[in-house]
């Protein structure tokens, strides 16, 4: 039976096409919501208005066509709506961005559904859309949380955390997300739950190199604890604001990248560890590990205020500068605790 709602429904534009733009879609439609999808690929586009499944990501969610409008006009699909998402990942954002003038996003509320950062100008997302696009800090929402698409594709109960300075702003966004197997509450702190998701991916590469290169599940707990307290070290310092890192967004992410069978950042890392190049196993791996590039761009920033991050370092070493993974996690042993 088709749902009747009392208002009309919030005019989203969903901006990529990959498993989280999808599971973010299947969410949103089953609210009062209508999707303008933009995505890169016609032919997707295409199979999903023939056969109403994204045929590259998450093919087994049906894609509810009443309320989605897949589309190759970027600029249309945001004119249209009031709430933007951006869910590509951070590496291509700068670009697909590129195509929008500043009056594009004009009193566009924005959020970042991206867990990773700006390469070279290694900006957060929302920063960046606050410099380049002049959106206000009040207008910033990101989507934090332990959360893989898989799972939200299986209707698996999980739990999101929506940051925005703007509190009730964050909070009407959750409410489009929620429902039968959704949970989502708010927080102001969005800076620390961007760093947070950025930084727990590459703790996951580590995590996965470990894991390739043969160590256990106590090597892991003692990898994930130091983890913690390395990302601490370093939001203590960069983004100073009262947060209890023992939320889900922040400790609980860390703890689902680094365990989870679906993480695309552990297994990249555990393909590392087990001997692959990094351009073969990001070929082998087709979806995207945000820590590759996350790591180059913590640790680039991290030479201004030389904070004790040991394991970034190593992950930073074995990828970018062909250090032997055994060497890395060689040294790394004697100063984990
Ligand atoms: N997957 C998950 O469970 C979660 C992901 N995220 C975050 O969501 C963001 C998107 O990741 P996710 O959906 O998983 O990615 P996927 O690996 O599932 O999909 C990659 C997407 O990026 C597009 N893409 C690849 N190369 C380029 C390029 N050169 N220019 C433009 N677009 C490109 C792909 O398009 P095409 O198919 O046409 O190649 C595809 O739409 C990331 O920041 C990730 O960390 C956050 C929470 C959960
Ligand atoms: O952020 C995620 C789950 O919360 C997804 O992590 P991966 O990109 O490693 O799969």
């Amino acid at each position: 039976m088709a749902t009747t709602y009392q208002h009309s429904p919030t005019q989203i534009a969903m901006i990529g096409g990959g498993s989280w733009a999808t599971a973010i879609v299947k969410m949103l439609c089953e609210n009062n919501v209508y999707v303008h999808w933009w995505m890169r690929s016609q032919t997707d586009i295409a199979h999903i208005i023939h056969y109403r499944h994204n045929p590259s990501y998450l093919s087994g969610v049906e894609i509810n066509l009443e309320k989605v409008n897949p589309t190759y006009d970027l600029r249309k699909s945001i004119a249209e709506a009031e709430i933007v998402v951006l869910a590509v990942p951070a590496a291509f954002i700068a670009d697909v961005l590129k195509r929008l003038a500043i009056d594009d996003l004009k009193n566009k509320v924005v959020v970042s559904a991206i867990k990773g950062m700006i390469p070279i100008e290694n900006s957060l997302i929302t920063k960046y859309v606050m410099r380049k696009f002049n959106v206000p800090a009040s207008h910033l929402l990101a989507i934090a949380g332990p959360c893989h698409a898989e799972e939200v594709a299986l209707e698996k109960q999980s739990y999101l955390t929506i940051g925005g300075q703007d509190i009730d702003k964050a909070q009407q966004f959750a409410n489009l997300l929620k429902g039968r197997y959704i949970k989502a509450s708010v927080v102001t702190d969005i800076d620390g739950v961007e760093y947070c998701a950025v930084m727990k991916n590459v703790i996951a590469l580590a995590c996965g190199i470990a894991h390739g290169l043969g160590y256990g599940d106590n090597f892991h707990a003692v990898l994930v604890s130091n983890a913690m307290q390395e990302i601490r070290r370093f939001l203590d310092v960069i983004e100073p604001h009262p947060r209890d890192l023992n939320g889900s967004a922040y400790l609980g992410d860390l703890l689902v990248t680094t365990y989870s069978q679906f993480s695309r950042n552990r297994t990249f890392g555990s393909m590392i560890g087990r001997g692959y190049s990094v351009k073969s196993a990001q070929l082998e791996m087709k979806m995207i590990a945000e820590g590759y590039y996350a790591v180059k761009i913590i640790y680039e920033i991290n030479k201004k205020y030389k904070v004790n991050m040991p394991i970034t370092k190593a992950v930073y070493h074995i990828l970018y500068e062909k250090a032997l993974p055994t060497a890395e996690f060689q040294l790394l042993k004697d100063v984990l605790k």
